[in-house]
């Protein structure tokens, strides 16, 4: 999959460009919402022996809008790259969302990037909206299209007369309950990262952690002791997720630290490319008076994880 960034106005020209089929959104987290419409885009391309295109935006519109400046995401670039190369999509074209790009009527945003990038069928959702104040929809897309493009749109998928949605999963994380999160997304949550060194206390009470370098813009759950599977290379491992500041240890660390203890795991793993995904919430992270304390707290988490882990179908 080709990754193309733009900003408006951009210099590519429609004659060079492959005639296209594309699902335009925000995408944050490819929910099972947003794999409806994806996989609608890349079937429809292939029947028409097109190529497929995903057509979203960087950074989140929140940051130009509300003036968010703390956006995090349930799948940061690189992790959506992935998921949308395993859609087998041929392009992603990344539209810088800044001021200017806000201010395009829906009738300049058709025209530069549909019908600049040469896209002769856009698919989106029920409810996309495009242009200054998103005036534009899929209600009025046809209007805009200049006999260009055809298009369709995906009805709502919802579960339990909900819609889907990434609003929906971030409040999910929020409380902890990836399990839930987990089922909207179709998959299980993932975050990944280096290897690092900790502060190499784990080994001492027994329970040696690999500390994760995750990406600064990953949407992490709620501080606290999760179930969790790490992949490292071709391998995938059950484990005890903790994710916090280690109060026992710390006062007032600001950054969050994720780390692994691997079930019967015993190498080294710094440096390594760690895969986590995230199964259950167990318990908020507590401050212990004491180490022995910790380490008993420790062992009946090792227990439910276990439990956890076998009764999993
Ligand atoms: C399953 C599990 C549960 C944990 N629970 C707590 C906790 O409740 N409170 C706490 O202060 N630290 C907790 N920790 C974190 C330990 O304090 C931490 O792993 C240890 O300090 C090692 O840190 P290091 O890897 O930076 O050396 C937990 C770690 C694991 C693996
Ligand atoms: N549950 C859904 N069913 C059908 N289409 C959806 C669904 N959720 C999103 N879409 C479509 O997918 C594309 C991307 O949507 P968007 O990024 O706004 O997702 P969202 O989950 O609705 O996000 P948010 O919660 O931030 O509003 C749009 O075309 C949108 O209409």
């Amino acid at each position: 999959m080709k990754t193309i960034k733009l900003t408006y106005p951009h210099e590519l020209s429609r004659e060079q460009l492959p005639e296209t089929v594309a699902a335009i959104g925000f995408f944050d987290g490819i929910h099972r919402g947003h794999q409806t419409v994806i996989k609608q885009a890349v079937t429809e391309a292939k029947h028409h022996n097109m190529e497929s295109a995903v057509i979203t935006f960087y950074p989140h519109p929140s940051v130009v809008l509300k003036n968010n400046h703390q956006v995090k995401y349930i799948t940061p670039l690189r992790e959506k790259q992935e998921i949308l190369e395993e859609m087998e999509v041929d392009r992603l074209y990344l539209i810088t969302f800044d001021k200017e790009l806000s201010a395009l009527s829906p009738q300049d945003f058709i025209d530069h990037f549909i019908i600049g990038l040469h896209i002769k069928h856009v698919v989106a959702g029920f409810d996309f909206s495009y242009g200054h104040k998103g005036k534009g929809n899929m209600e009025v897309i046809g209007e805009h299209s200049r006999g260009e493009f055809s298009h369709s749109i995906v009805e709502k998928v919802s579960l339990h007369n909900e819609k889907i949605s990434s609003t929906k999963i971030r409040n999910l994380l929020e409380i902890g309950d990836v399990e839930q999160a987990n089922v909207l997304l179709g998959r299980q949550l993932t975050t990944s990262g280096i290897v690092i060194e900790g502060d190499k206390r784990g080994r001492k009470i027994g329970y040696p952690t690999a500390n994760i370098n995750y990406d600064e813009d990953a949407l992490l759950p709620k501080p606290g002791i999760y179930a969790v599977r790490v992949t490292i290379g071709d391998t995938t491992y059950d484990g005890l997720g903790s994710l916090g500041i280690n109060p026992t240890f710390t006062a007032d660390r600001k950054d969050l630290s994720l780390e692994v203890n691997i079930l019967d795991y015993h190498n080294h793993l710094y440096g390594e490319e760690l895969i986590l995904e995230w199964y259950k919430f167990v318990r908020d992270e507590e401050k212990f008076d004491n180490v022995e304390k910790l380490i008993e707290k420790i062992k009946e988490d090792e227990s439910i994880i276990r439990e956890y882990f076998s009764n999993l179908v």
